[in-house]
């Protein structure tokens, strides 16, 4: 069967929130569709989709709650048919999709790690006593408050612009990116030190792009098929596993990063209170053919060290 390939009379629609960072995912996923079938951008449509979560700008995230926030509108025009596939951050991504998609496309890892960004401070062990912190990442929060007991934290929401912004303002001493948004958005002027991940473990499957489609579309199974990136799968195969195993919701603080070694993964979790009195972490080694298994073993783990009802805690 040869391919039905897209032409600028009848483009592939892209679809994806209208973020700079969304859209730069979305101009790096037609890029190497264009490379892999020699195809012009003409080719495709990009398709901006408004979601809850870019309307309501003035509240907490964990506020407005419910999975999908940024999602949901996204999947409805996929699954309607009105755009062909769906690019997405896979870190803000459900581990389950909607029925009729899915979401196994995933482009090669950007850098996984946490930035530090002050114009003040070089890293979190130069900020002073009670310094305050800005950041609307519940992992983040718990971590840096389980680390550094003494820091203040306050929320900090908006795009990389108004954070900048509230820094000059002194609102806060620093506040923390992933390196890869950074990157992604060729922000090579902002003050950033990348934070190694055995001080601060990453969030399940930052760092890297997803591509969702209709399950029963020959045509974008293909093609996505060309650009997938075989070692992103393996270790978002053991992220996810270990992420579906905890059940966590967005409220949940919970890192995670599987590390392709020696022909092997090397798999890390964290879980912690929100207000980050309690830490557990732990570690997998194992094959990539047992990715999935390694993630539930771990999450188990965690979770009989924390102890039942550890995730019912949502403190204040
Ligand atoms: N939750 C927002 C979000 N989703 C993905 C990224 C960054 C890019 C990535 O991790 O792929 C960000 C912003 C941030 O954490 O700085």
């Amino acid at each position: 069967m040869t391919l039905d390939l897209p032409t600028p009379d009848k483009p592939l629609k892209i679809g994806t929130r209208g973020s700079p960072l969304a859209l730069a995912q979305a101009h790096e996923t037609r890029r190497r569709l264009g490379a892999a079938f020699d195809l012009p951008n003409a080719a495709f449509e990009i398709v901006v989709i408004k979601t809850t979560g870019d309307r309501i700008l003035d509240r907490p995230l964990k506020e407005i709650g419910g999975k999908g926030l940024f999602t949901r509108e996204i999947e409805e025009q996929l699954l309607a048919g009105d755009i062909d596939i769906a690019v997405h951050s896979m870190k803000d991504m459900p581990v389950l999709q909607p029925g009729g998609l899915l979401l196994d496309c995933y482009l090669p890892r950007e850098d996984v790690r946490d930035a530090f960004i002050s114009p003040d401070f070089a890293s979190i062990r130069d900020l002073p006593k009670g310094a305050t912190v800005g950041t609307s990442s519940l992992r983040r929060r718990a971590q840096l408050m389980n680390r550094r007991r003494d820091l203040t934290v306050v929320e900090f929401r908006g795009n990389l612009q108004t954070r900048l912004k509230k820094l000059q303002d002194g609102v806060a001493s620093c506040t923390f990116l992933a390196m890869a948004g950074l990157n992604r958005l060729g922000m090579d002027d902002v003050p950033k030190t990348p934070i190694e991940t055995t001080d601060m473990l990453p969030a399940v499957a930052q760092g890297a792009i997803g591509i969702e489609r209709r399950a029963d579309d020959p045509r974008t199974e293909a093609m996505l098929d060309a650009i997938h990136d075989t070692p992103t799968g393996h270790r978002l195969a053991a992220e996810r596993a270990f992420l579906a195993e905890l059940d966590g919701s967005c409220e949940t603080p919970i890192a995670g990063l599987a590390e392709l070694q020696g022909g092997g993964l090397f798999l890390r979790g964290e879980i912690l209170r929100p207000d980050g009195s309690a830490a557990f972490s732990g570690e997998r080694q194992g094959p990539i053919s047992d990715a999935a298994e390694m993630g539930v073993s771990l999450a188990r783990e965690l979770l009989s060290a924390a102890g039942p009802g550890f995730f019912d805690w949502h403190g204040t």
